[in-house]
């Protein structure tokens, strides 16, 4: 049986203070959550302390938005896998189109900060996804299939999480549709070595598309972005009907 994991991505939003509000609302609402569903939260560095401390003994976990590929040194911003496993924090993002496009990730850095999060004891969730472009030129799989290969040479497939985000359905409201999203979910599947590898879409996942999305075969979860921030709508993503 594979995994089932639904995990928010705060981005670059909440204050600890924020934060603790979210849980207020949120964490009665994982009472009835069925059991073998994984619930993580991605906040900001700032917020990990607060959430790791009040998320203990809880359902969900903890997860961070990126993670340096060195153990430590001079490298101004950035933030080692040991900082993070001492918070809590069991899993990490790596390779998000975001980081991708805004800040200089490239396969080779990505494949890097993978090794180094499983190094430190976390579990990455691996983004991956094409461009409108791409997409427009039949350029999908290739492309996809590029990004895996490259990210997981030398990599552990037993400790990994990937997320499939079409970044033209990021953050836009246009969903991919369900079944197009399985097909690309199901292709990289092919391409793993480990098949039960949890194979989570992301992209515009809302209260209204969430059940139909998680009813695709070769979807194991989602990466929720903008639907996570309210604690009501991500509860209603998390306790999605199947
Ligand atoms: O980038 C995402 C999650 O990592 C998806 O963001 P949205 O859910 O806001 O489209």
């Amino acid at each position: 049986m594979r995994r089932i994991v639904i995990a928010g991505n705060w981005k670059m939003h909440k204050t600890q203070a924020d934060s603790l509000a979210f849980l207020n609302g949120f964490l009665p609402q994982l009472e009835t959550t069925p059991e073998q569903r994984e619930v993580i939260l991605c906040s900001p560095f700032t917020a990990l302390t607060s959430l790791s401390k009040t998320l203990h003994g809880s359902r969900a976990m903890v997860g961070a938005q990126n993670i340096h590929w060195e153990t430590s040194g001079a490298y101004t911003g950035e933030v080692s896998g040991e900082m993070l496993t001492e918070l809590g924090v069991r899993y990490v993002i790596v390779g998000h189109s975001e980081r991708r496009q805004y800040f200089g990730e490239t396969d080779k850095t990505v494949n890097l900060r993978l090794k180094a999060a499983q190094a430190s004891g976390l579990t990455p969730i691996l983004c991956v996804g094409e461009t409108k472009e791409q997409r427009d030129a039949g350029e999908t799989e290739t492309h996809v299939v590029g990004q895996i290969e490259k990210a997981l040479a030398g990599v552990d497939q037993s400790k990994l999480i990937i997320a499939y985000e079409p970044i033209w359905a990021i953050g836009t409201g246009d969903t991919c549709a369900s079944d197009e999203a399985n097909r690309v979910c199901w292709l990289i599947r092919s391409q793993l070595a480990n098949k039960d590898v949890p194979i989570q879409y992301g992209g515009s996942v809302k209260p209204g598309n969430v059940d139909e999305i998680m009813a695709q075969p070769d979807i194991d979860g989602a990466l929720v972005g903008g639907a996570s921030l309210e604690a009501e709508t991500f509860a209603r993503i998390v306790n999605y009907v199947s």
